[in-house]
């Protein structure tokens, strides 16, 4: 098999034919995340507490199994027979290089990532490998594993070194094989200069065309892959890469203006919305990639009988998008394949020892809206409404809109520092006590929860995927 390549605006095979990648991200995975595997804060802290708690070997031993539960062969078969030909793999810099150890590799980080691609390939399943964490945080949000609103590695050259450093090794480990659609430099920077992204982007590209000049490169736009306003004549330097996007749409989030009907007006606002997002790449007749996208939903738990009627309405969103990336022939990577219950395909069963064992702390994580991701911090809110009204009282309103602003509010920011950073800490010594005294079996037991053995499907969001499929395939989209 050939590799994949970009040409002009579209991804061909060998042949010149046109391949559209459509899948999912497996985000929660390699890189995990408070929303997405239940727990508060960010993954370094979480693994710290709970090496804490039952000793490094046994922390290690349980998140090796969660690593291979997550995705197995049964998850590959299923997401295959969906009409799905890729996915996204995001990984945490982590797994490769320990910061007090760096620019040495971590030969055990290929243990689960290999696994995975060849398993994917296996099931004819492309792949796309997602660096979603970088030193110093290469954005202000929890799943960069940073800990921080400030993306430290904007300013450190030393972190953006080691990246450049680890996308070498990546490169030399994979440069051959055909399976991997392409590599994905680093996850939504958001670089508050614009420049800086640009000269690593001239450094990273380098760097693996070193040792790899056939992968395509998949590179975000800037502020959390939405702008490439400052990109000027970049891509004249970077032959076979793509420019992904992610775009998500207010419609299919708690905070939405209205209830989503698909008037002519909702339908105007997404496509408007996607559009601007990809305006630079239009102008120069590049090709686009769509890394990141797709509505969370309503859950019995905390919706109660709204559940249906909102998540009819989120299928709804999902559609009119599909059908704007359809009529563009876009590739996309809609997010995400597996997590406990928020926004995946598939989803870890409530009875499973996992589940249970976290029950009464992830009702207690959503009352208090420690995660960012489609928070409704509706019970919480009069706590941090002073702090809102201070800030709008003795901050001059020009300085109060900072980077990443317009996509940050003053109310996101808050939000972010307040609750997802600041208390999200306070509890996560409390999710780590929950393995207090358990064995390797135990232990095995509840990492098995994420095994696609114990998962539901959800069945709209997965119908709406396999009817598209089923769309493109019969009308050659
Ligand atoms: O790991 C993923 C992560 O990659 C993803 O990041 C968020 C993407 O959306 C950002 O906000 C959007 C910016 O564009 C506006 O038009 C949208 O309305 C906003 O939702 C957000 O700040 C990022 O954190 O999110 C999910 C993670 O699991």
């Amino acid at each position: 098999m050939a590799y994949l390549k970009v040409s002009g605006t579209k991804v061909v095979d060998k042949d010149g034919k046109e391949v559209i990648l459509r899948g999912a991200g497996l985000g929660g995975w390699m890189n995990m995340e408070n929303f997405i595997t239940g727990y508060p804060g960010c993954e370094f802290q979480i693994r710290a507490a709970l090496a804490d708690v039952v000793g490094q070997e046994k922390s290690e031993f349980f998140f090796d199994k969660f690593l291979e539960y997550f995705f197995t062969d049964a998850d590959a078969a299923f997401f295959k027979s969906l009409g799905l030909n890729c996915i996204r793999l995001p990984f945490n810099y982590r797994h490769f290089e320990d910061d007090m150890n760096p620019r040495v590799l971590k030969p055990e980080g290929f243990k689960h990532l290999d696994r995975v691609i060849d398993l994917c390939a296996k099931h004819g399943i492309y792949t796309i490998l997602d660096l979603h964490t970088a030193p110093g945080g290469q954005n202000t949000d929890w799943h960069a594993d940073a800990g921080t609103h400030i993306a430290k590695f904007w300013e450190h050259k030393d972190f953006q070194d080691r990246v450049v450093w680890l996308w070498e090794e990546l490169a030399q480990h994979y440069r051959d094989n055909t399976w991997i659609a392409g590599y994905n430099p680093l996850n939504e920077p958001t670089d508050p200069y614009q420049t800086r992204l640009i000269a690593f982007y001239d450094r990273v590209y380098a760097a693996i065309r070193k040792h790899d000049p056939h992968h395509a490169l998949f590179l975000d736009g800037n502020t959390f892959a939405s702008d490439f306003s400052h990109f000027g004549d970049a891509e004249t330097r970077w032959q076979n890469t793509a420019y992904a996007i992610h775009d998500y749409s207010v419609f299919g989030f708690p905070a939405a203006p209205e209830p989503y009907v698909g008037s002519e007006s909702q339908q105007r606002r997404l496509r408007r919305s996607y559009e601007k997002k990809r305006e630079w790449m239009d102008q120069r007749g590049l090709c686009v990639w769509n890394g990141e996208w797709g509505p969370v939903y309503a859950r019995k738990e905390y919706e109660g009988d709204l559940t249906e009627s909102i998540n009819e309405e989120r299928y709804r969103v999902l559609r009119d998008q599909l059908a704007i990336y359809n009529k563009d022939r876009l590739s996309w990577s809609i997010w995400l394949y597996k997590d406990i219950g928020f926004q995946g395909m598939v989803h870890v069963s409530r009875d499973t020892p996992y589940m249970t064992l976290f029950k009464d702390f992830l009702a207690k994580k959503h009352r208090l809206a420690i995660d960012a991701w489609g928070a409704d911090d509706t019970a919480v809110r009069p706590v941090y409404t002073p702090l809102l009204d201070l800030i709008k009282q003795e901050v001059k309103p020009e300085h109060q809109a900072l980077y990443p602003a317009p996509v940050w509010k003053l109310t996101d920011r808050i939000g972010r520092l307040a609750r997802n950073i600041l208390v999200s800490e306070f509890l996560v010594k409390e999710w780590a006590e929950h393995f207090r005294g358990k064995s390797e079996d135990e232990l095995d037991t509840i990492a098995q929860s994420f095994a696609f053995e114990h998962c539901l499907h959800r069945d709209g969001l997965n119908k709406v995927l396999t009817d598209n499929a089923n769309l493109v395939a019969q009308e050659n989209l």
